[in-house]
């Protein structure tokens, strides 16, 4: 449900007084979060909800899961970060004609973009009685190629860095592997050009692109602090110019939260993006890398219902 103003509204419940959740738990999300997990879902029982835990046992589960739970199903809660969350939002998007449960998360991923921009609580009692009692909103997401993003979708250094950042200093070091990683793609310094075309007329030629559904970016930075998550609009992020220099600079911007300030940054609202470069070059959709280029990018033909505050 969207205000006048764009902004999303409080859907209304329709959700049973006692819900019943299916929590899906990424055994492998984060790095030390299992006694929180289980924190929340003992306050979850306190707050009379009933749920089932299913634990993912390889990638892709989740998306399978999300899309195959029973009509009893109030809310698919996610107990993991972006990457196990986008799975679910494939997969709720997929029921297509099926009645749609809520997206409930419990955030013990490494970076948890989203439930920062939708203000999911992490006190284990606040938030039990949130996905416990608390209101839906609906929200936008995007699809890139036919696979839905919550975040954002990304070309050029962005998504060579999650290409390549090693899962298991990931596991170690946490958020610290993309810098690692982004520090060797800034010395490596490889030039990469990109054709962007938005809403069918307008044509720009960029460096990298990030389309963004959230104004949040791997963590606390803001690429485009307009952009609503709950509005069915996309903001293209476009960093128009490559080398070493043009890249200080960006990350200077992000870093200080002055990127719109720096020379060779700009972004557009738009509802269709299309990008264009060498095939083969990866994209990537909430944090993992989905596939390669040319890249069709618009928004999700439906909103999703997600419990948050
Ligand atoms: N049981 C599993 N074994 C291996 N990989 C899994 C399993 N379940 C899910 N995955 C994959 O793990 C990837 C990363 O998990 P997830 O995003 O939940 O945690 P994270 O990477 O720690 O957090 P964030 O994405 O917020 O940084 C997901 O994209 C998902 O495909």
């Amino acid at each position: 449900m969207t205000r006048a103003d764009g902004s999303a509204a409080a859907s209304e419940n329709h959700l049973s007084p006692a819900r019943r959740l299916l929590v899906i738990h990424n055994p492998t999300a984060g790095r030390t979060e299992r006694r929180h997990l289980a924190a929340v879902l003992s306050e979850i029982e306190k707050q009379g909800a009933q749920f089932r835990l299913r634990e993912t046992a390889s990638a892709g589960d989740a998306e399978h899961v999300a899309r195959d739970c029973g009509p009893d199903i109030d809310v698919a809660v996610v107990a993991g970060g972006d990457g196990t969350i986008n799975e679910a939002i494939n997969g709720l998007m997929a029921r297509e004609q099926l009645p749609l449960p809520a997206l409930g998360i419990i955030p013990i991923g490494t970076t948890n973009v989203l439930s920062r921009d939708l203000r999911i609580p992490r006190q284990a009692d606040v938030l039990a009685r949130l996905l416990a009692h608390g209101q839906t909103r609906d929200i936008h997401v995007g699809c890139a190629n036919g696979r839905y993003f919550s975040l954002m979708c990304g070309v050029g250094m962005d998504a060579h860095i999650v290409n390549r950042t090693s899962l298991r200093l990931k596991k170690k070091i946490g958020k610290l592997a993309y810098v690692v990683q982004g520090l060797r793609e800034l010395v490596a310094g490889v030039p990469r050009r990109y054709r962007v075309e938005i809403d069918g007329s307008e044509v720009v030629e960029a460096s990298s692109v990030i389309v963004a559904k959230s104004r949040f970016y791997g963590g606390e930075f803001q690429l485009a602090p307009q952009a609503a998550i709950g509005t069915p609009e996309l903001q293209v992020c476009l960093f128009l110019r490559g080398g070493r220099l043009s890249t200080l600079i960006y990350i200077i911007g992000m870093g200080t939260g002055h990127l719109d300030r720096m020379p060779g940054y700009r972004t557009a609202a738009a509802r269709k993006v299309s990008i264009v470069g060498h095939d083969g070059e990866p994209f990537q959709l909430d944090g993992d890398c989905q596939g390669c280029l040319p890249l069709d990018i618009g928004v999700g033909e439906r909103p999703l219902p997600v419990i948050a505050p």
